[in-house]
C-alpha cells in the first residue's frame, strides 16, 4: 500500500483542504507569513485579539502561537486561543523566538507549555535553552548548531509529550524517541526575517490536514522548505531576490518534485 504520509503525499493532502489556520505570530512576520501560507495552499488567518482569539481556535483547522512581539494583551488572546483548541481538539503549534532574553517571555512561554503544545518549533539557541541549557542565542538569532540542539529536543520531547523540530542547516525533528533529519534549504534563509515564523505557521497547515500524525506533519512542512529553499537560493543573487523566488517555488512545487528532491533521513 502507498504511503500517505510521505511529504508529497502529505502535501498533495494539504493542499487539497486547504485548512485554516490560525496565526498568532508577530508584527514582523504576519505578511510573510500569510504570503508563504497561501503560496504553499494553506489558508491564513492572522486573528490574536484577547477579545476572538479562543473564539476563532475553535473553528480552525489548527493554531499557531509565536512570542516574537509578545505584549500583555496578546498573550492572553494566546492563553484563550491554546486553551480553545485543546478544548476542541485541534493540533497546536509554539515558536518560542527569543524566550530566553527577558522574564517576561521566559515566564510567558512557561505558560503557555503548561497547556501541552502539539508541537514546538524554534532554532537551535531557541531549543538548547527551552530544555534548561546555556544558549549562544542572541535575540532572535540563533548562534548554535542543530547537532548541539538534539540532545535538547529529545528531552523537550520526553517532557511534554511533543514534537520538537530544531531548524537550521540541517533541521531535526523528534517526538522523543524516533527523529529524522532534513538537509536543503539556502544559506539566504536566515537573512530574511521572519522565514523561521513562516514555517512555524506551515507545519500547522501540515498538522491540521493530518489526523493524529503530527512527526509526518512537522517533517513534511520542513522538507516543503528545504526543498524550494533550495531551489530559491540556486537561482538568487541575494536575499531581496531569495524572498521572491521562495514564494514562486512554494507554489510551483509539485508532490512529485517535492518526494524526489526532499533530503529526510532517520537519525
Ligand atoms: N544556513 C542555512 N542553510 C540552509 N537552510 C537554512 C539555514 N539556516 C536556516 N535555514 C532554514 O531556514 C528556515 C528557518 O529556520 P531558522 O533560520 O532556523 O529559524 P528562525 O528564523 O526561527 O531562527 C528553515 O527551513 C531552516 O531549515
Ligand atoms: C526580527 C524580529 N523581532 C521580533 S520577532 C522577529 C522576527 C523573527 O523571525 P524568525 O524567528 O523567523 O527569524
Ligand atoms: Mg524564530
Amino acid at each position: 500500500m502507498q504511503d500517505q504520509t510521505t511529504a508529497g503525499n502529505l502535501l498533495r493532502t494539504m493542499r487539497a483542504n486547504s485548512p485554516l489556520v490560525q496565526c498568532i505570530t508577530n508584527f514582523v512576520a504576519m505578511n510573510i507569513a500569510a504570503n508563504v501560507m497561501l503560496a504553499a495552499g494553506a489558508s491564513p488567518a492572522m486573528v490574536h485579539a484577547e477579545e476572538e482569539a479562543g473564539e476563532f481556535a475553535a473553528i480552525s483547522g489548527a493554531l499557531t502561537i509565536n512570542i516574537g512581539t509578545l505584549s500583555s494583551g496578546w498573550l492572553a488572546g494566546m492563553l484563550k486561543a491554546a486553551r480553545s483548541a485543546n478544548n476542541a481538539g485541534k493540533p497546536w503549534v509554539l515558536d518560542p523566538v527569543a524566550h530566553y532574553a527577558t522574564a517576561f517571555r521566559r515566564k510567558a512561554v512557561a505558560q503557555l507549555l503548561e497547556l501541552q503544545p502539539t508541537i514546538i518549533r524554534g532554532n537551535a539557541s531557541e531549543i538548547i535553552a527551552l530544555a534548561g541549557g546555556t544558549s549562544r542565542g542572541q535575540g532572535v538569532d540563533s548562534r548554535d548548531a542543530v547537532e548541539q540542539a538534539e540532545d535538547s529536543a529529545r528531552l523537550l520531547a520526553e517532557k511534554h509529550g511533543c514534537i520538537v523540530a530544531v531548524t537550521g542547516v540541517t533541521d531535526f525533528v523528534t517526538d522523543g524517541q524516533k527523529a529524522k533529519r532534513i538537509a536543503g534549504g539556502s544559506p539566504f534563509m536566515p537573512q530574511v526575517t521572519a522565514l523561521g515564523c513562516s514555517l512555524t505557521c506551515l507545519v500547522g497547515a501540515f498538522a491540521a490536514a493530518t489526523t493524529n500524525a503530527p512527526f509526518e506533519a512537522t517533517v513534511a512542512a520542513l522538507a516543503v522548505f528545504a526543498v524550494a529553499g533550495t531551489q530559491a537560493g540556486a537561482a538568487a543573487d541575494g536575499p531581496g531576490s531569495f524572498s521572491w523566488r521562495f514564494l514562486d517555488a512554494l507554489a510551483s512545487l509539485t508532490p512529485e518534485v517535492l518526494d524526489r528532491e526532499a533530503r529526510v533521513t532517520v537519525a
